[in-house]
């Protein structure tokens, strides 16, 4: 796919408030690949009016509902989504639903006249091996195991998934034509924060990353870079400098 680096940046517009959301994705046009919404803004203020707000803005949306319920459920969700018609452009839903979930909403996508790409999410960037282990009971290897659920949504008729940059080149190792998308994203100058399998923008790229989601590192960046505006012109120049 060959798509210049600041169309690979999608900002995680997290806020409940949508003046700031619109804001902030006006500032960054042009700038950006788009930005994805998500739990925060869409409990906020409802799916379909952040999907309208951000396409008067001009931004593709990714939207990342994490759908993770019984089959017939996420079906009748991805349909109201696909509904939404085409400024959807990625739709998420967990993996850890199962085979028939994910089969359902690939059924329930395919019926309709427009469907986003439908994205799986395998392990949370914020867990780490004592988390899955301990808390979670996933005793295999992280990799092994985001690798397994990246094959289950292949074989599912998902397009990508979404993985930690850890866990990139092995999926495409495995999977080498879905798409994939990586949050975890943290330049060098940017905390880390709850996030725990983390790689800075050009490691992820490098790795083989399609799009970084990239959240507080731009819209809550370190006093040293500034504002959200230098903070994607500084992530670009190190990119750049590849
Ligand atoms: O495994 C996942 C899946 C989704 N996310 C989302 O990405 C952004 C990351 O934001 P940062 O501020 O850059 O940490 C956020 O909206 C998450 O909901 C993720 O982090 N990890």
């Amino acid at each position: 796919m060959s798509l210049a680096p600041r169309e690979r940046i999608l900002v995680a517009l997290d806020t409940p408030d949508l003046d700031a959301a619109v804001a902030l994705a006006t500032r960054l046009r042009g700038q950006v690949g788009g930005y994805k919404v998500g739990l925060e803004i869409c409990s906020a203020v409802g799916v379909p009016q952040i999907v309208s707000a951000m396409t008067a803005v001009g931004g593709s949306v990714f939207l990342d509902l994490k759908l993770h319920d019984i089959p017939n459920t996420v079906a009748g969700a991805v349909r109201a989504v696909c509904n939404l018609g085409p400024a959807v452009q990625m739709l998420t839903l967990h993996c850890s639903g199962g085979s028939a979930m994910l089969r359902a909403a690939v059924n329930a996508a395919q019926s309709m006249p427009y469907r986003p790409l439908l994205l799986g999410v395998t392990v949370l960037t914020s867990l780490d091996a004592t988390a899955l282990a301990g808390e979670l009971r996933v005793t295999s290897d992280i990799t092994d195991y985001v690798v397994h659920l990246a094959r289950m949504a292949q074989d599912c008729g998902l397009d990508g998934v979404v993985a930690s940059p850890h866990e990139v080149s092995a999926i495409r190792t495995a999977c080498p034509h879905v798409r994939i998308v990586t949050p975890g994203i943290r330049p060098q100058w940017a905390a880390e924060g709850d996030q725990r399998r983390v790689m800075t923008p050009a490691a992820a790229l490098r790795a083989g990353a399609d799009y970084l989601v990239i959240g507080r590192p731009i819209t809550a960046p370190p006093a040293i870079i500034g504002d959200p505006v230098t903070a994607v012109a500084r992530i670009l120049a190190e990119l750049e400098q590849e």
